[in-house]
C-alpha cells in the first residue's frame, strides 16, 4: 500500500477546523469499518466523499448526526464535542441537551428522501423549524415558501409527497433540510434512488446552493461531476482510512494512488 494521504491535504484550508475527527474508529464484530481516521473541515468548505461501497462513507455522516456511536475518537462540530477520547481511551459522550443544541446546526438529506408522507409539501418544510426552532408559523411559512421557490417547487405546496417525482421529493427534502438554516449539510447519495433526468435537476439545485450560501457541505456521491463542480476537496476512502486528500482537478485528473485510479474507471465504466 502506497503512502497515506498527506497531513496537509487532510486538514482544511478555509477558517480552520470546523468539523474534526481525530483517530476515530469503529468496528462491527471483525469489520473494522473506520480506523484510527483523521480529517478536519474549515467552515464553508464542500468536502466530496468518495470510495467503494462499504468503505465507511456513510458512517462518518451517521456520527455527525449522532445516529452512530464511533468505538474510539474524538469528533467536534465548531467548539463543542460530540464524542471525546479521554487519556486511557474512554469514550465520553457529550450530554443530551449539548448533542440537540449540536444537532440543531446539521441537517442530512439522505438517498430515500425521507419526507412525512401523512404531510403536505408547506408542512414538510415547516415542521422542524416551528418545533425544533420555536419559529412561529407565518416565519416558518414565509421561509419555506421562499426555498420552495428556489428548488423550483413553490407551485406544489399542497401536494403530498406521493403525488411528487422522486426528484420532486428529493427536493423538498433539500428545502426541508436548509429551512433550518443549518451551519452543516450532509448529502449521502442524494440522487442514488433517481433516473438520470430528474437526478440532474437536483443536482442543479444543489450546484445553486453551493453558489449562493456558505454552508459546509460534506456529500457522499458517485455523482463524479457534481463533485469536480462543488467541491473545495476530494478525500478518497479505501477500508476506513483517507488514502487520498486532494482538490478535485488533480483528484480526477491525476490520482496518485492506484486504488484511486482503479475506483475513477470502474465508477466511469458504470455510466
Ligand atoms: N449497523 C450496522 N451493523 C453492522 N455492520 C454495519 C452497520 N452499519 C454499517 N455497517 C457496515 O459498515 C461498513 C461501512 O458502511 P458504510 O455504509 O459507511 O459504507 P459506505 O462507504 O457508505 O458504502 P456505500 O457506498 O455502499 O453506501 C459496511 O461494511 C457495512 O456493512
Amino acid at each position: 500500500m502506497s503512502q497515506p494521504a498527506t497531513e496537509a491535504a487532510l486538514t482544511s484550508r478555509k477558517d480552520g477546523q470546523f468539523i474534526h475527527f481525530d483517530k476515530v474508529s469503529k468496528r462491527f464484530g471483525d469489520n473494522v469499518v473506520l480506523n484510527d481516521l483523521c480529517f478536519a473541515m474549515g467552515a464553508g468548505e464542500r468536502v466530496t466523499l468518495i470510495g467503494p461501497s462499504g468503505s465507511g462513507k456513510t458512517t462518518i455522516l451517521r456520527m455527525l448526526m449522532t445516529l452512530m456511536k464511533p468505538d474510539t475518537g474524538t469528533i467536534r462540530v465548531g467548539e463543542d464535542y460530540l464524542y471525546h477520547e479521554e487519556r486511557g481511551g474512554k469514550l465520553v459522550e457529550a450530554g443530551e441537551a449539548h448533542i440537540r443544541k449540536v444537532r440543531q446546526r446539521i441537517t442530512m438529506v439522505f438517498q430515500s428522501f425521507n419526507l412525512f408522507p401523512n404531510m403536505r409539501v408547506l408542512r414538510n418544510v415547516t415542521e422542524a423549524p416551528v418545533h425544533v426552532l420555536g419559529l412561529s408559523k407565518e416565519e416558518a411559512e414565509e421561509r419555506a415558501l421562499g426555498l420552495l421557490e428556489m428548488v423550483g417547487l413553490d407551485h406544489k405546496i399542497d401536494a403530498y409527497p406521493s403525488q411528487l417525482s422522486g426528484g420532486q421529493q428529493q427536493r423538498v427534502a433539500i428545502a426541508r433540510a436548509l429551512a433550518m438554516q443549518p451551519d452543516v449539510l450532509l448529502l449521502d447519495e442524494v440522487t442514488s434512488a433517481l433516473d438520470p433526468e430528474l437526478a440532474a435537476g437536483v443536482l442543479d439545485v444543489l450546484r445553486d446552493v453551493a453558489k449562493t450560501t456558505d454552508v459546509t457541505m460534506l456529500c457522499v456521491t458517485h455523482a463524479m461531476k457534481f463533485a469536480r463542480d462543488i467541491s473545495h476537496r476530494v478525500l478518497m476512502f479505501c477500508e476506513g482510512r483517507i488514502i487520498e486528500a486532494a482538490p478535485p482537478e488533480e483528484m480526477f485528473d491525476s490520482p496518485t494512488h492506484e486504488r484511486t485510479r482503479s475506483f475513477l474507471q470502474s465508477v466511469l465504466d458504470e455510466t
